[in-house]
């Protein structure tokens, strides 16, 4: 018989989104990204980092202070690189599923690439003009947005091999 506690789809590329969160340097908030198609194809995968060669030790992190002396210029948002990193430029009715709702710039992306639904779990920045912004423009393009519904709690992956 069948196992039946496999993950959903939703469930997976969810999942998939938050393991490549723990690549990121941000010490406050680790955001990812995962980009599926309508095969259920993962095509597209990123977490929030800077650029390509600048050195996470020689930029800041911080939060506060004056504007460039924050992470706040230099970060690449989660949505941008699982975009960027795509096989694929046209991404035209797939979904994106990421960990924190998306903010303004990160929105404008995802419409401009032809995805057609986001999928997320933490909306804590839902009082902030961004995000009151992409859910406007969001609205106005007929993208489709929800909070990933599951039972599930954790997901636990082991990398002990099950014979040790
Ligand atoms: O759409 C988004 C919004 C934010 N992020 C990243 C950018 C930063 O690295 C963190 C937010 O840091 P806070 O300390 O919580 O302000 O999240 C993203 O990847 N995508
Ligand atoms: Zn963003």
């Amino acid at each position: 018989m069948k196992r039946t506690d496999y993950l959903s789809w939703d469930e997976y590329f969810m999942a998939v989104a938050l393991l490549a969160a723990q690549r990121s340097k941000d010490p406050n908030t680790q955001v990812g990204a995962c980009v599926a198609n309508e095969q259920n194809k993962i095509v597209g995968v990123g977490y929030n980092g800077f650029p390509w060669g600048c050195s996470d030790d020689e930029l800041p992190w911080n939060r506060t202070g004056a504007f460039l002396d924050t992470k706040y210029p230099y970060v690449c948002h989660a949505e941008l690189n699982a975009v960027l990193n795509s096989i694929s430029k046209d991404l035209r009715n797939c979904r994106i599923y990421v960990g924190l709702f998306p903010c303004n710039e990160c929105t404008k992306v995802i419409i401009q690439s032809g995805i057609k639904e986001i999928i997320y779990l933490s909306d804590k920045y839902k009082d902030s003009d961004q995000v009151k912004a992409s859910k406007i423009m969001l609205n106005s393009a007929g993208i489709a947005y929800r909070r990933l519904k599951t039972e599930l709690r954790s997901i636990t992956i082991s990398l002990v091999p099950p014979e040790l």
